[in-house]
C-alpha cells in the first residue's frame, strides 16, 4: 500500500491542479513526479520481492503495467526526463540489493534486466523524440511550400489573398484602411523573347528582392501572377501608397539589373488602390488593376492612382 499510495497521490494532485490551474506551468514537472514515483512504487515492489517478504509477481505485473504507461507518456519528450526517472529507482534498487547478502549471480539476475530496460527505454524515447521532430519539421516544410511562390520565394496568390481578406475584414470591423499597389513589369515578354526564360526568370527573382527591400515589415508583397506583384500596405491612405508605389518604381528603374545575359534595363507600371469600404477584397484589386492599366495607358514607368 505505501509503495502504491505515491503514483495515487501525484496522479490525484495533476486532477487538482488541472482543475484549479488549467494554463499554469505545472504538467511537465508533475509528469516527472509522476513518473518517478510510479518507477519508486515498482522498485519498492521488487525490493519486498528479492527480499522474500514481497507481495507476489501478480503485484509486480500490475504495477509494471502502471510504470510502461508513465514512462510511454514520458518518454515522447525524450531521454532527458527519463534519466532521472530511471536513475534514482535504479540507484535504490542497487542499494537494497547490495544490502542484502546475495551471491554475485544472484545480484546480476536481480538488476540486469531493470539495467536493460532503462537503457533501452532511453534509446527509444530519443529515437521517438527524433522521429517526432522530424516528422515536425517535415509538415512545417508541407505548410511553407503551399504558401510560397517557388521562383521568387514571395508569398503566393493563395497566402496573398488569406492575409488581404483577413486585412479587408479587419478593415470593415475597425476601420483600420489598407491600400493595394500592383505592379507589373513592362515589356516582359521582350525579356524572354531577346534573352530567354531563364534570364526572365533571374529578372523575376530580383524584382521580388527589390520590391520586398522597399516595403516595412507590416506590409506583404505576393506574387499575383505571371509578372504582376502585389503589394498589401495596412494602414496606407493614398497619399502614402502612393510614395510607396514611387519607391518600388524607383528601385527597379534606377539600376540596371545584373542577370546571365549582361545588364538590362527593367521598368514596372504600378497601380495603386485605396480601401474605400468596399464589401470584397477583389473589389480593391480590381482597382488598382484598372489603375495599373492607365499607367500603361499614359506609357509605362509610372504609377496611378484609382
Ligand atoms: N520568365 C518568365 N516569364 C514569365 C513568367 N510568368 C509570365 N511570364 C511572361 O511574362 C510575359 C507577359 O507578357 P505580356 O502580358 O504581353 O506583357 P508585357 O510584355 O510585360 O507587356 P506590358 O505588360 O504591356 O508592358 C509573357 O511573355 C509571359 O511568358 C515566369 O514565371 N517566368
Amino acid at each position: 500500500m505505501a509503495w502504491r499510495l505515491p503514483p495515487v497521490v501525484t496522479a490525484v494532485g495533476a486532477l487538482f491542479l488541472n482543475w484549479r490551474l488549467p494554463e499554469g506551468n505545472w504538467p511537465r514537472p508533475m509528469l516527472v513526479l509522476y513518473c518517478l514515483s510510479g518507477m519508486l512504487m515498482m522498485t519498492g515492489l521488487m525490493a519486498e520481492h528479492l527480499g522474500g517478504a514481497g507481495e507476489g509477481e501478480g503485484f509486480m505485473a500490475k504495477g509494471l503495467v502502471v510504470v510502461i504507461a508513465l514512462v510511454a507518456v514520458l518518454a515522447t519528450a525524450g531521454a532527458r526526463d527519463l534519466v532521472l526517472t530511471y536513475g534514482i529507482p535504479a540507484l535504490a534498487l542497487g542499494w537494497v540489493v547490495m544490502g542484502q547478502s546475495l551471491s554475485a549471480v544472484e545480484w546480476f539476475s536481480a538488476l540486469i534486466h531493470p539495467m536493460l530496460m532503462a537503457v533501452l527505454g532511453i534509446v527509444v524515447a530519443e529515437e521517438l523524440l527524433r522521429v517526432r521532430l522530424a516528422a515536425f519539421a517535415a509538415r512545417q516544410e508541407l505548410a511553407r511550400n503551399a504558401s510560397t511562390d517557388v521562383l521568387t520565394g514571395l508569398a503566393n496568390r493563395r497566402a496573398f489573398d488569406e492575409r488581404l481578406e483577413a486585412e479587408h475584414a479587419r478593415s470593415l470591423r475597425v476601420g483600420s484602411g489598407y491600400a493595394l499597389v500592383m505592379t507589373d513589369l513592362d515589356h516582359f515578354k521582350h525579356v524572354n523573347d531577346t534573352w530567354g526564360h531563364e534570364v526572365g526568370d533571374e529578372v523575376l527573382r530580383e524584382l521580388a528582392q527589390r520590391l520586398v527591400s522597399v516595403l516595412r515589415t507590416e506590409d506583404m508583397l505576393g506574387r499575383w501572377g505571371g509578372e504582376e506583384f502585389m503589394a498589401l500596405l495596412p494602414g496606407a491612405g493614398e497619399r502614402e501608397a502612393m510614395t510607396v508605389a514611387e519607391k518600388l518604381r524607383h528601385a527597379v528603374a534606377d539600376t540596371l539589373f545584373a542577370t546571365s545575359a549582361g545588364s538590362i534595363p527593367v521598368t514596372t507600371s504600378l497601380g495603386v488602390a485605396v480601401f474605400r469600404g468596399e464589401q470584397l477584397p477583389g473589389m480593391v484589386a480590381r482597382r488598382a488593376d484598372i489603375a495599373l492599366y492607365a499607367a500603361k495607358e499614359n506609357g509605362r514607368n509610372r504609377s496611378e492612382t484609382a
